[in-house]
């Protein structure tokens, strides 16, 4: 099956992005993971199928697979690249376009100066939709926001984490320096740490003041990326809430910035999140799997 694609990078987390809307496309995890092997395939972080959305008022939907294999509810840095993609093939022309992933409706829109502003939707703190089981761990509170925010011990690894979701699990821990934080052998036994149950996305944050944070993130089901989006996101909305962050946040990831903010502190907890960031095209191309 030949298989036309673009391949694109949002603050260096990569994608290979197909345009399913003229033609339905069904990928087993073996063709999956062959498009995201950097050496037998094309390589990427992530895949995005654009399809055509049967929801009224709903102008695409978009599907998010790991380079395992595995298909996921949300991806930020995806939806960038997801809003760019459709500008330049001019599969729509709105400045603002309504998709639906697995699980969430996002509300895209397209800047002036070429960067693109995302609407998250609102962050999900309730353990069991993360999801996370704590049995037999114990937290601490830390911050004022509704009362704090619990960090989680979790028993055999030497962390604290903030759990919560942005539509997808995440687990954010503070470090010291993230250059030296134990990314990629702490990172991997949180993301399959038994009290996640669907796996997990471990983030690294260093907080340089209250609006200049640094991120790390060990993504589930693809290893450290360069840039996490929802990572960024969780992370921002984490440090709110414990009280270190104000409601914009500058986010430096190893593959470039993300702007997130959250207004957490003045609205509320059910106020949406917003990521602002890069998002571009490297190269088209076709692959026979
Ligand atoms: N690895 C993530 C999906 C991609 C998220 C990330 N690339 C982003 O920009 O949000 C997960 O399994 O939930």
């Amino acid at each position: 099956m030949k298989v036309r694609f673009t391949k694109m990078q949002g603050a260096g987390n990569d994608f290979v992005v197909i345009d399913a809307t003229e033609q339905p496309l069904s990928l087993d995890a073996a063709q999956l993971r062959r498009l995201g092997d950097r050496r037998f395939g094309v390589g990427c972080d992530q895949i995005l199928v654009i399809e055509k959305s049967a929801t009224p008022g709903v102008d695409f939907r978009y599907r998010i697979f790991n380079n395992d294999g595995d298909e996921v509810e949300h991806c930020g840095n995806g939806a960038r690249c997801f809003v760019r993609y459709v500008a330049d093939k001019g599969l729509s022309d709105k400045r603002s376009i309504r998709v639906e992933t697995v699980n969430a409706l996002l509300e895209l829109r397209l800047r002036e100066d070429g960067r693109v502003t995302v609407d998250m939707g609102a962050p999900v703190f309730e353990l069991a939709r993360v999801p996370f089981e704590p049995v037999g761990l114990s937290a601490r509170r830390e911050g004022s926001l509704a009362g704090g925010f619990e960090l989680w011990g979790l028993p055999g690894l030497d962390c604290e984490v903030a759990v919560l979701s942005m539509g997808n699990p995440h687990a954010v821990q503070r470090v010291a320096d993230v250059d030296t934080a134990p990314v990629l052998s702490l990172g991997p036994r949180v993301e399959s740490h038994a009290a996640f149950p669907r796996r997990v996305n471990a983030g690294f944050m260093q907080i340089l003041d209250r609006s200049h944070v640094k991120l790390r993130v060990f993504e589930r089901g693809a290893g450290e990326t360069l840039a996490c989006g929802t990572g960024a996101c969780a992370a921002v909305v984490a440090g709110i809430r414990l009280g270190w962050l104000d409601e914009r946040v500058d986010v430096q990831a190893l593959g470039g910035l993300l702007t997130i903010e959250w207004a957490g502190l003045s609205q509320g907890l059910q106020a949406p999140v917003l990521m602002t960031g890069p998002a571009e095209r490297v190269f088209d191309g076709e692959i026979t799997l």
